[in-house]
C-alpha cells in the first residue's frame, strides 16, 4: 500500500482514465494510532500533468472550488493533495458501477427513467453553473451510480456527477502540445470542437448527447475516427430514435443545437425533463401529458427562465456562497507536503520551480495562503497559450465579469484549438488530394456552425441562476428512481389541444453592436470544380494507324511539292550511267584478257 500525503493509503486501482488512475484508499487516523478511519477514492493525475507547472497551478487555485461543490448528486471531493510530484483529488468512494458500464450491461432506460436520471444529472449541472464551474467532459463514464436503500427496502440507482474540472485541468496549455485531445470526440459540443468559447452551454450539449445514448445504447454521432466523429458535431443534425416519446426528442434536440445560445440552460433542462417524464407515464393526467407536449415553449431560449423554476419550494435555493462544509481533520501532519480541503489557508509548500511565483503574479492583491476567491469560468483554450501569464492578471476581473454565463465581458482572442488545427489540416488534406472527395465546407459556409450569437455577448449580463434544490422524485412523477421502472414506451396521446404558445418576450435591445473577434480565422477559397474531363474514345492501336496516316501525307506533299521527283530521277540516271561504265569496264577488261590468252604459245624460251 502507497502512502500518499500523511494521511491517505492507496489500496488497489479501481480504474484508469484518460486523465489518471482512481484508487481505492483508506484514510488513516494521524494520531499515532494508525487506525483507518474511512475509505474514499483518490483520483491520482498522470505523471504529465503533476509535472506540469500551468497543472499544479491552475489545481492550487482552483480547490476552493471544487472542494465546495456540495450537490447530492455530485460525487464530493473531499481533498486535493499535492506532494512532490503528484498530485490527487480525494473523493468519496461510490460504491457502483459508473453509467457507461451499467448501459454496456444492462442496456438503454425506459424514456421515464432516462428522463428522471437525466434530470438529476441537470441538477448537478446546474448547482455547478451557478457556482461558475463548467464541467466540460460530460460522460456516461463520468456519472457514477450508487445504490440507496430505500424506506421501504427497495434498492435505488442515485447518479453521482464526478470529474468536474479535470477537463479544464488538463486543458494546459503545456498539454495541448503533445495531448491533441482533452475530452472524448462523442459528447463534445461544436464550438469545443471549433477552439471557439466554452459557456455552460457545452455540458448542455453533452447532456443532450447522454440522454440520446441512455435511451437508445448509443451516442448520436459515431464514425470511424475522431476527427470525422468532432466534423459530424460541427455539421450533421442527430437522426431521431424511432420510438422515442416525442416530447423527449424534443428535449434532446434542444440541447443538441449548434449554437449554443439555442440552448437551455441546466435549470431549464431539469425542469423540462421533469415535465416530460411526469407526462409519459401510464399515470399520466390530461394536464400532465399536456404539459409535455408543450414542453418545446419552455426550452425555448428566449423564455428560459433564468435561475426561476416556480417548481421548486423556495427553502431549497442553492446559495453558491455559502460556507463550504468539510469533514475530517484540518491538520496536516509535520512536514507534510499537503495542499488540503481544510487549509485553504495553508501556504503551498510543494510547488514546481517557478510555479509559486506565477501564482503570487495571478494575484496580486491576495495575501499570501489567503484563501483564494472562485476563479473557475473557463478561459477558452489557447488563450493563456498567447497571453503569458501577465496577463492573467485580469482572470480574477474577467471572472467577475464573466461568472453570468455569456456575459458582455470583452473576449479574448482565442489562439486556435488543438481540434481546430487538426479540423484545418484534415480539410486541407481533403482538397489537395480532390480524388473523389466533395470539397468540405469551411466553417465560414457551414450555416449551423457559424460563430454564434452569443447570448453574452449581445445582451446584459444576467445573474446566474439561483439554483434550487429539486424535488425528489417521487413529486415529479412518482418515479421509484430505479430504472428498471416500466413505463409505456409511447408518446402521449393528446388529450386536448395544448396551451397557446406564449408571447415572444420583448428581447432585450442591444446594448453595444458585437464586436467581431480580432482573429478572425482566414475564409479560406474554396477551390472552382475542375470541370468533368471528356472522355476520349480509345481504339486499340489507334496510335500506328495515325502515325502511318501522318507518313504518308508527309510523302505525298514531299513528292508532289518539292523537287524530290527531279533528284530520283538524276539519282537514277547517275546509276544507270555508273552501271553502264562499270560494265563496259568489265567487257574491256575480259577482251583483254581473252586477246592475251589467244597469243601463240611455243616461243623460244631461251631467247636473249
Ligand atoms: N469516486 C469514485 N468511487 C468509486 N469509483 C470511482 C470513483 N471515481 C472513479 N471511479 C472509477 O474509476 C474508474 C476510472 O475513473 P476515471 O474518472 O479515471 O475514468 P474516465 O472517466 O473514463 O477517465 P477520464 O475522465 O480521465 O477520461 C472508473 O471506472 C470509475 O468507475
Amino acid at each position: 500500500m502507497r502512502p500518499v500525503g500523511s494521511k491517505y493509503l492507496l489500496e488497489e486501482p479501481l480504474g484508469r482514465g484518460a486523465t489518471g488512475t482512481v484508487w481505492r484508499a483508506q484514510v488513516r487516523d494521524e494520531s499515532g494510532t494508525g487506525a483507518v478511519l474511512q475509505q474514499v477514492a483518490i483520483k491520482v493525475l498522470k505523471e504529465e500533468l503533476a509535472t506540469d507547472p500551468d497543472v499544479v497551478m491552475r489545481f492550487l487555485r482552483e480547490r476552493s472550488v471544487l472542494l465546495r461543490l456540495v450537490h447530492p448528486n455530485i460525487v464530493r471531493v473531499r481533498d486535493l493533495v499535492v506532494e512532490g510530484e503528484l498530485l490527487a483529488l480525494v473523493m468519496d468512494l461510490i460504491d457502483g458501477p459508473d453509467l457507461h458500464r451499467y448501459l454496456r450491461s444492462q442496456g438503454p432506460l425506459s424514456p421515464v427513467a432516462g428522463a428522471l436520471m437525466m434530470a438529476q444529472i441537470a441538477d448537478a449541472l446546474a448547482a455547478s453553473h451557478a457556482d461558475g464551474v463548467v464541467h466540460r467532459d460530460l460522460k456516461p463514464a463520468n456519472v457514477l451510480l450508487a445504490t440507496v436503500v430505500t424506506a421501504d427496502g427497495s434498492q435505488q440507482m442515485h447518479p453521482l456527477l464526478t470529474d468536474f474540472g479535470i477537463a479544464r485541468l488538463a486543458d494546459s496549455p503545456g498539454l495541448t502540445r503533445t495531448h491533441e485531445f482533452v475530452g472524448t470526440p462523442a459528447y463534445v459540443a461544436p464550438e469545443s470542437a471549433e477552439g471557439r468559447e466554452q459557456t455552460s452551454a457545452v455540458d448542455v450539449y453533452g447532456a443532450g448527447i447522454m440522454m440520446y445514448e441512455l435511451l437508445t445504447g448509443q451516442p448520436p454521432f459515431r464514425g470511424d475516427g475522431p476527427l470525422q466523429i468532432l466534423q459530424m458535431h460541427l455539421s450533421q443534425e442527430p437522426e431521431r430514435p424511432r420510438n422515442l416519446p416525442e416530447p423527449l426528442w424534443t428535449v434532446i434536440e434542444h440541447c443538441l443545437r449548434k449554437n449554443p445560445a439555442q440552448r437551455p440552460t441546466a435549470v431549464v433542462l431539469a425542469t423540462a425533463l421533469r415535465t416530460v417524464a411526469a407526462g409519459i407515464g401510464v399515470h399520466s393526467t390530461p394536464a400532465q401529458i399536456d404539459a409535455a407536449i408543450a414542453v418545446g415553449a419552455l426550452l425555448a431560449p428566449a423564455l428560459a427562465p433564468v435561475g426561476q423554476d416556480p417548481t421548486l419550494p423556495n427553502g431549497m435555493r442553492y446559495d453558491p456562497g455559502a460556507p463550504t462544509v468539510f469533514g475530517g481533520s484540518p491538520a496536516a501532519g509535520p512536514g507534510a507536503t499537503m495542499v488540503n480541503a481544510f487549509g485553504a489557508a495553508d501556504p503551498t509548500q510543494v510547488l514546481p520551480p517557478g510555479a509559486a511565483e506565477r501564482t503570487q503574479r495571478l494575484d496580486p492583491g491576495q495575501a499570501p495562503g489567503a484563501p483564494q476567491q472562485t476563479r473557475v469560468m473557463p478561459t477558452p483554450p489557447g488563450q493563456n497559450q498567447n497571453q503569458g501569464y501577465g496577463q492573467n492578471q485580469n482572470y480574477g476581473q474577467n471572472y467577475n465579469q464573466n461568472q453570468q454565463f455569456g456575459s458582455d465581458a470583452p473576449q479574448q482572442p482565442a489562439g486556435p484549438h488543438p481540434w481546430e488545427n487538426q479540423l484545418r489540416a484534415a480539410r486541407t488534406r481533403n482538397e489537395q488530394t480532390q480524388v473523389g472527395y466533395p470539397v468540405q465546407p469551411g466553417p465560414e459556409q457551414q450555416p449551423q456552425v457559424a460563430p454564434p450569437p452569443y447570448r453574452g455577448q449581445q445582451q446584459r449580463p444576467q445573474q446566474p441562476p439561483p439554483y434550487r434544490q429539486p424535488p425528489p422524485y417521487q413529486e415529479a412523477s412518482g418515479y421509484s428512481g430505479n430504472p428498471d421502472y416500466q413505463e409505456p414506451q409511447q408518446a402521449p396521446q393528446r388529450r386536448s389541444e395544448p396551451p397557446a404558445a406564449r408571447p415572444e418576450p420583448q428581447r432585450a435591445p442591444k446594448r453595444e453592436p458585437r464586436r467581431e473577434p480580432e482573429r478572425e480565422p482566414e475564409p479560406r477559397r474554396e477551390r472552382e470544380p475542375r470541370p468533368p474531363r471528356r472522355r476520349r474514345m480509345r481504339i486499340p492501336g489507334g496510335g500506328c494507324l495515325r502515325a502511318l496516316l501522318i507518313l504518308v501525307v508527309i510523302g505525298v506533299v514531299v513528292w508532289y511539292f518539292t523537287p524530290m521527283q527531279h533528284w530520283i530521277h538524276n539519282i537514277q540516271t547517275w546509276y544507270h550511267d555508273v552501271v553502264n561504265w562499270v560494265r563496259s569496264i568489265t567487257d574491256t577488261a575480259n577482251k583483254v584478257k581473252k586477246d592475251v590468252n589467244s597469243v601463240p604459245t611455243g616461243l623460244p624460251t631461251n631467247l636473249p
